[in-house]
């Protein structure tokens, strides 16, 4: 589940963000993320007390897809919602591999997405393992070590698409789910969209807007763009009990 609010940050915290992106990104080589535990900067706190009062807003009913948050991920937020910050500034033609977010990190995810417009691609999890084939030749005498032999769809030699997906591989070929990010959008991520579909924004100088009847396409050139991801470190992972 992954929700958009279209701009919930007001100019002066957009400006206060490029201008700690900026900071951040000073000296060479540049750095182009900057992480923060606990305390936040002032205009990072306000941010993030605008999103957790969305987070956690009343009146949306009992209807879970109507909420920015699932109410299951904002109960297991205890106040402060979140707790840790990572500013990340993108030029034009910098991008981010796509990811699943660390574990260590509880469910809602939320990504404020400032200055420049950018697609993000959103990718589904592989297929499950298929479950082993019957052995053809149960012969224990056979020395068979082609250890991709009984995989459905892949021949051993040529690693097809099919190889890759029945492997449980990942493969950036994929066509992706393509969210529009305007700047001052703020995007939830919830249970699959947070555990399970990868998020990754393409190394490319420019994007491509279709139209909603697909008649028709406009390149956007990227310029530069801030993003400010906020997330709650879960209770286990500060016992490391979970991977970092
Ligand atoms: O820059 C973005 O919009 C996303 C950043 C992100 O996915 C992350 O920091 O994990
Ligand atoms: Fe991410």
């Amino acid at each position: 589940m992954a929700w958009l609010l279209r701009a919930i940050a007001s100019d002066g915290l957009i400006d206060s963000a490029a201008a700690a992106a900026a900071g951040a990104a000073t000296g060479a080589p540049r750095r182009n993320q900057a992480m923060r535990f606990g305390d936040f900067p002032p205009w990072a706190a306000v941010l993030s007390e605008r999103v957790e009062a969305l987070a956690r807003r009343e009146g949306e009913g009992d209807d879970d897809d109507r909420r920015l948050m699932t109410s299951a991920a904002a109960s297991s937020h205890p106040a402060p919602m979140f707790d840790q910050m990572i500013l990340n500034s993108y030029l034009p033609g910098e991008g981010l591999r796509a990811h699943v977010d660390l574990d260590a990190f509880d469910d809602g995810v939320v990504v404020a997405s400032l200055e420049s417009a950018i697609m993000m691609d959103f990718y589904p999890p592989p297929p499950p393992d298929p479950a082993p084939a019957p052995d053809p030749n149960p012969n224990p005498n056979t020395n068979d070590d082609d250890a991709t032999g009984d995989i459905p769809g892949g021949d051993g030699d040529v690693p097809g698409d099919a190889t890759r997906r029945a492997r449980g591989k990942r493969d950036d070929d994929d066509v992706p789910i393509q969210v529009w990010l305007q700047p001052g959008d703020v995007l939830f991520l919830c249970e699959d969209a947070r555990w399970t579909w990868r998020h990754g924004i393409a190394a490319r100088s420019h994007d491509v807007l279709v139209s909603e009847d697909g008649e028709s396409a406009r390149r956007v050139e990227r310029g530069h763009r801030t993003s400010v991801t906020l997330r709650k470190m879960r209770h286990d992972a500060h016992e490391l009990r979970v991977a970092a």
